[in-house]
């Protein structure tokens, strides 16, 4: 087993963007921002906002965060989106989710302006993503996409996994994390094969697989049946236990085989947080501001 640094590719690539925000300072006098907005105040959201927080600070990105109240009505996270929308002093917003029982949460990414929607979620950006062709052209058009997925693609490039050509498995097919990974990947020329709770045979599909990225939900629910010989597992799942946190794979049943994975903590959680980022700086440069 060759374990894949998710926290090292990730601390690299935030000591470039942390170059690029001195830069921009440097030559624009603008700094780069960040929105984040949770509702209600559920604990691993919490936790997540805080590494994002801390991470645009480290990086030199000014971030504001609006906490609104889990009772909050959806009108009032609307007309929260709809200022930050007109404040040019921001680049990115980013509306944490999952949102508390009874509120669209698609509803509400749609009122986030397109030029600032850092998770790629608005109906606009996913749509580009869609037609994009190449990874090129997702790279030169500056087209916003969802961290986690673009987290996991740039942990393949930078650990030297030829994607081309390659059968891709992907389990899971949220709009958040395996519909646009999918897509990602198709852009990068493998062949893609979505699963998802009704595929049927999904051991057998895995098993085909030359790259197997999971993201379910479910602890340990990746297990040696699934992996063949030579295969890179990418772990997107983050489940806390009563053992400790830990992801999609059963990673003490697989480690002994000859493959390349991602741990949990330590792969692609960091990454995703790198990529948010990113897009923030993208969101900046496409605004011109
Ligand atoms: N590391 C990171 O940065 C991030 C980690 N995550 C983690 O990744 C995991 C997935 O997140 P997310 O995509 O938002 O989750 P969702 O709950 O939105 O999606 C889960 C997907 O898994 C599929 N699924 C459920 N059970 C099975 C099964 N038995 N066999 C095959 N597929 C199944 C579902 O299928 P169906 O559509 O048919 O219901 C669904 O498509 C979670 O653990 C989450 O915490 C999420 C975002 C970022
Ligand atoms: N609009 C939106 N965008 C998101 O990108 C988004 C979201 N909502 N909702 C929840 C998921 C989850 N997510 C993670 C971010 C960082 C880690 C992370 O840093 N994980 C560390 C461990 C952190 C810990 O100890 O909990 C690691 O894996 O090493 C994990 C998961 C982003 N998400």
């Amino acid at each position: 087993m060759k374990l894949i640094d998710g926290k090292k590719i990730s601390s690299d690539k935030r000591a470039e963007i942390k170059e690029k925000v001195a830069k921009i300072k440097q030559q624009t006098g603008k700094t780069p921002s960040l929105a984040t907005i949770l509702v209600g105040g559920d604990p691993a959201s919490r936790v997540y906002i805080k590494s994002k927080i801390k991470a645009c600070e480290d990086a030199g990105i000014k971030s504001f965060h609006y906490n609104l109240d889990e009772n909050s009505p959806q009108e009032e996270i609307i007309a929260l989106i709809k200022k930050l929308n007109e404040n040019s002093e921001i680049d990115g917003i980013l509306l944490q989710l999952p949102l508390p029982q009874n509120k669209d949460a698609q509803e509400c990414l749609n009122t986030i302006s397109p030029l600032k929607d850092v998770d790629g979620l608005h109906p606009f950006n996913a749509g580009l993503l869609n037609l994009s062709k190449s990874w090129n052209e997702i790279i030169e058009k500056n087209i916003l996409v969802s961290c986690t997925p673009l987290g996991v693609v740039h942990i393949l490039h930078k650990s030297g996994i030829t994607i081309k050509g390659k059968t891709a498995v992907v389990i899971g097919r949220s709009n958040l994390v395996g519909k646009p990974l999918s897509m990602l990947l198709l852009a990068n020329d493998a062949t893609v094969i979505m699963t998802h709770s009704k595929t049927r045979n999904l051991k057998e599909i895995c098993k085909s697989a030359d790259i197997v990225v999971v993201a379910v939900g479910k602890a340990r629910f990746v297990n040696k049946d699934f992996i063949k010989t030579g295969a890179a597992v990418i772990d997107v799942g983050i489940n806390r236990t009563p053992e400790g946190l830990c992801g999609d794979v059963d990673f003490d049943a697989v480690k002994d085989m000859d493959i390349e994975i991602t741990p949990v903590p330590g792969g692609v959680g960091p990454m995703t947080i790198t990529m948010l980022l990113e897009n923030t700086l993208k969101a900046f440069n496409n605004r011109k501001r």
